[in-house]
């Protein structure tokens, strides 16, 4: 028999199994417990689960609390085949329910004490088969979790990564050391000279400088850098590593990283591939960790088409009370209409207070929330741009909804993401970390009215085309999820 048709029928066999559902697979889920990374695994959890899958999805107790809190006591029951289960995140003395999570002390302390409770979890759920419930056959974890890796060879099962940033995050990290070893530090003198040095080390991505990769790689003093890079090296170890992009978006530095890491696949925007399962009761099974407004929708309905600014930083982003102001005003002397959602704990240290003139005087055409349905938002046919921090979540967001950006990135990726947006694929236009309020209005005027601004729209709308394209059938990220599954999650690992 040939390969083709020794792995035709092999292929064809592992669909037999899948659909079958006494053979049903059961894949375990675990997301990193931040509110971005629980967005992007509870997409992809859904669509294995519309594939066939069992599906155990483990949030930390902290989170599953924080959810019913949220979203109320019946929102977490989850299916038969659906069931939410939770780990301690190890943090000692326990999170007060009402705060929001320091990273700085989360992402440490959950790498170090998930592997334990993970893995009993598991073995918990094996004994529970034996009542029906099909064994545990995979692993989907986040890649900033890949210490549970570990858990995958153990039980000798297949262990997937899930990526939730750009391919070119991911390749800039790959080159954290060589960057930071043998060219960069130490970064004494002429800081913002250095800053604007192009990086043409890396292999796939063009037109970057210094300043556009996360501070990390310049300032020296990211306590988290320790356990990201950690994260990444256990990297090569994983059955599969699906990022969430897709193909034509940044095609160059993909095919760069094949070499690198052969296991990557492009799985993206989850939100597209997610929004093509039918109806179904997991509907209402969301992740938002903040309560949502629904009266966000209510005031876009009453709004005209293509005429609101969406103002919206992200889960983690923070400000003073002056840039607070500066966008303020900055917004409203742009007399356009906005929805701005401002996070309970978005001012650094104390609560966000917007002068009463400002809201007096942009009572007629402001709207302010505390969080909101982000993708309904940008989907809705009155938004016709988003300021936003460029979180790659929020991005992906973004080109789904062909809707055009002013980015003012805050840490991490988010200055990537910009520098891509802005340069690269002409969806966006930046603003000054030193934020003021001049500088807001002329952007937003631009972005809302401008020449700058109609081709930023018209870009933005080819890009989501783009994504349409990827996400159906025959479309790369679409391809790209049947290969996963048929054959990386449904293959018995080799031992
Ligand atoms: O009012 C809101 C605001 C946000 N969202 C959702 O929350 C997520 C926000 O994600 P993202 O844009 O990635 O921002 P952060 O929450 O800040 O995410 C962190 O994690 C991301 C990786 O997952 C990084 O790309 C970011 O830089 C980092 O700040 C998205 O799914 C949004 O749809 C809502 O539903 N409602």
């Amino acid at each position: 028999m040939g390969t083709f048709t020794f792995l035709f029928n092999l292929r064809e066999k592992r669909k037999m199994e899948y659909i079958s559902v006494a053979k049903k697979p059961h894949a375990i889920i675990m997301p990193l417990p931040f509110q971005s990374h629980i967005n992007a695994m509870l997409k992809l959890a859904k669509i294995l689960h519309f594939r066939g899958f069992h599906i155990t999805f483990v949030n930390t107790e902290f989170n599953h609390q924080k959810l019913l809190n949220s979203r109320g006591p019946d929102s977490l029951k989850g299916l038969p085949d659906f069931r939410l289960e939770t780990i301690p995140d190890g943090l000692i003395p326990p999170s007060d329910i009402n705060a929001t999570q320091e990273m700085q002390a989360l992402w440490p302390s959950i790498t170090s004490n998930c592997l334990v409770p993970f893995r009993k979890l598991i073995t918990k759920l094996n004994k529970a088969s034996a009542s029906g419930d099909p064994p545990v056959s995979c692993i989907v974890v986040d890649a900033l979790l890949s210490v549970l890796l570990e858990v995958a060879e153990e039980f000798a099962i297949p262990g997937v990564l899930l990526w939730t940033m750009s391919a070119s995050i991911l390749m800039s990290d790959l080159y954290y050391q060589h960057i930071t070893e043998k060219i960069l530090f130490p970064l004494k003198d002429e800081i913002n000279e250095h800053l604007r040095m192009p990086i043409t080390l890396i292999p796939g991505m063009r037109d970057i400088r210094l300043k556009d990769l996360p501070s990390f790689f310049w300032d020296g003093n990211d306590t988290l850098i320790n356990v990201a890079m950690e994260a990444v090296n256990r990297f090569n170890r994983a059955s599969a590593i699906i990022i969430t992009t897709f193909d034509a978006l940044e095609r160059e530095v993909l095919d760069a990283m094949k070499s690198l890491l052969p296991a990557i696949c492009t799985i993206g925007p989850l939100q597209l591939l997610e929004q093509q399962i039918p109806n179904n009761q997991l509907r209402s099974l969301k992740s938002n960790l903040w309560k949502e407004d629904p009266d966000c929708l209510k005031w876009l309905d009453s709004r005209q088409q293509q005429s609101v600014l969406y103002v919206n930083f992200g889960s983690t982003t923070v400000m003073s009370s002056q840039q607070l102001i500066e966008f303020a005003w900055g917004l409203a002397n742009s007399k356009h209409p906005f929805l701005w959602v401002i996070r309970p704990d978005l001012v650094i240290g104390e609560a966000a207070v917007l002068p009463a003139e400002f809201t007096e005087e942009t009572a007629d055409r402001g709207m302010i929330s505390g969080w909101c349905p982000q993708e309904q938002v940008l989907s809705h046919s009155s938004t016709a741009g988003f300021l936003t921090h460029s979180g790659w979540n929020s991005t992906m967001d973004t080109i789904c909804s062909g809707v055009p950006i002013l980015s003012w990135p805050f840490f991490g990726d988010q200055t990537t993401n910009c520098r891509y947006s802005c340069v690269h694929w002409g969806i966006g236009m930046e603003i000054d970390k030193n934020v003021k309020r001049d500088e807001v209005e002329v952007t937003v005027r631009e972005l809302m009215e401008g020449e700058k601004g109609k081709g930023m729209r018209r870009k933005a709308m080819e890009w989501k085309k783009s994504a349409e394209e990827a996400t159906k059938p025959g479309g790369s990220s679409y391809v790209n999820l049947d290969k996963i599954i048929m054959e990386v999650l449904l293959l018995k690992k080799q031992v």
